[in-house]
């Protein structure tokens, strides 16, 4: 199994260039089982979940071409088989993403069920209640989600919870219901935004997409496009914390500042000096130690829990004591204990985290539990002096495009190894 090899102390330095957003891209291509030609999707990251997604569309019976500047043209016209194996599924939950699509499209769908994973348990009760709402039959059988309907219906969906892929999945079914559906509570990522922008380009009608409120005007037929995915705000704020944690100053290109507005403001707290232009954000830390921060995960347009972990990094080397409530997963820390094997300051104490800044850390062999975990262990490493070797990086490559390259670009002394 492949490791990660750091060898800690070289502040980042230069510019890097964002990939399009794992979370966008994955419903993106989902969403090309709605329409009845070719759609062709630009700005694609190379991530493993990608790589996922399309052998998953591919087993549907959709065909699949990549060319050579990684857009994807999903031909939907051959799709014959409606189900969503286990062993794809549990490697990729966003594989829950197929149910609203397929059983809008073709009027059956089967899925298995996501079960729990590191971070929490993350069931699907609400994709289920809004497909139900929109008329379809629904059972869970031998651990698959089977639904069935003849033609879905619009219908008034209020969501218990803000959930992202449950909104991205009604979504999806809604654009070809007879008449109109509304989405209260509805999540307002700008990846949910990016996916109703491509749909409308598919010639769906939704309206109020990144509001609390939707609304979808179904149509009979979605036709073919051309739709680049937004950047990744994640993989932005991650190379941002890395120029913090180092002393650093990055400047990220082909992002978008306008939907990091949360983490931005947390990564000036810390004593950054934070600029932004059309398409690019810089960090200049101009070789001081970050101060801790303090903050609370929550739905966009709040602090992002995919963030959590990399700031839960940089608090460690702060100076100062930064406290790190996680609302949105139950189980989010794993990276604590990691974290304490370099010697961080770490105390948990149910959804929080206090973290007390120390010096210095010092490299150690640490193991990855999840995507964003792994990120986080990966930024620690960069600032542990000495040797760090971070194992289980197969979760990075599922959300992370040549991380060690490009921060190798930056000035880091980093490099994957054979395990
Ligand atoms: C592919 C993708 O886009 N993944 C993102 C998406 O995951 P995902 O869409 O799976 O996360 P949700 O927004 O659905 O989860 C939010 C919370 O709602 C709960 N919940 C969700 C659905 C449901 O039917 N019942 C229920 O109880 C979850 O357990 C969790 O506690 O949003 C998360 C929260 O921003 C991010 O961390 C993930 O990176
Ligand atoms: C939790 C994440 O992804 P997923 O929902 O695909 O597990 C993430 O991107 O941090």
């Amino acid at each position: 199994m492949a490791k990660i090899l750091i060898n800690g102390g070289v502040p980042l330095n230069g510019e890097v260039a964002i990939s399009g957003a794992k979370n966008a891209v994955l419903p993106i291509l989902v969403s090309c089982l709605l329409a009845d030609e070719p759609v062709t999707i630009g700005n694609v990251p190379h991530l493993h979940d990608v790589t996922t997604t399309m052998e998953l569309l591919g087993q549907l019976g959709a065909q699949l071409v990549m060319d050579d500047r990684m857009e994807i043209q999903v031909d939907p016209r051959t799709t014959n088989n409606f189900v969503a194996p286990y062993d794809l599924v549990k490697t990729m939950r966003a594989s829950i993403l197929v149910l609203g699509p397929l059983v809008a499209r073709y009027g059956h769908a089967e899925v298995s069920l996501p079960g729990g994973c590191a971070i929490g348990s993350r069931p699907v009760d609400q994709h289920i209640r809004g497909l139900q709402a929109l008329g379809a039959e629904v059972s869970v059988e031998n651990g698959f989600i089977k639904a069935r309907a003849t033609r879905l219906k619009g219908a008034r969906v209020v969501m218990d919870m803000v959930t992202v892929t449950g909104t991205e999945n009604i979504m999806m079914a809604a654009a070809l219901a007879s008449g109109t559906t509304v989405i209260e509570n509805a999540a307002q990522e700008p990846e949910v935004v990016d996916l109703a922008m491509c749909l409308n380009a598919m010639g769906a009608q939704i309206e109020g997409a990144g509001t609390s409120s939707m609304v979808i005007h179904g149509v009979e037929r979605l036709h073919g496009a051309h739709y680049n995915v937004l950047p990744d705000r994640i993989e932005t704020g991650t190379f941002l914390v890395g120029a913090a944690m180092t002393g650093g100053k990055v400047r990220a290109r082909n992002t978008r500042a306008d939907t990091l507005d949360a983490v931005l403001s947390k990564l000036e707290e810390t004593g950054a000096h934070v600029s932004t232009g059309d398409d690019w954000i810089e960090l200049d830390m101009g070789g001081r130690r970050p101060k801790a921060v303090d903050l609370t995960t929550a739905p966009y347009p709040a602090f992002p829990t995919d963030m959590q972990a990399q700031f839960t990094a940089l608090n460690c080397i702060a100076e100062g004591t930064g406290i790190i409530t996680e609302t949105v997963f139950e189980n989010r820390f794993m990276h604590a204990q990691e974290l304490q094997r370099l010697g961080a300051d770490i105390r948990i104490e149910g959804n929080t985290v206090i973290i007390r800044g120390v010096k210095e850390m010092s490299g150690a062999p640490i193991m990855a539990t999840d995507l964003r975990a792994s990120a986080c262990l990966v930024l620690a490493g960069l600032v542990a002096q000495g040797e760090t070797t971070v194992d289980r990086v197969y979760h990075i490559d599922r959300g992370y495009e040549n991380i060690e390259e490009k921060l190798s670009g930056l000035g880091a002394r980093i490099r994957r190894i054979a395990g």
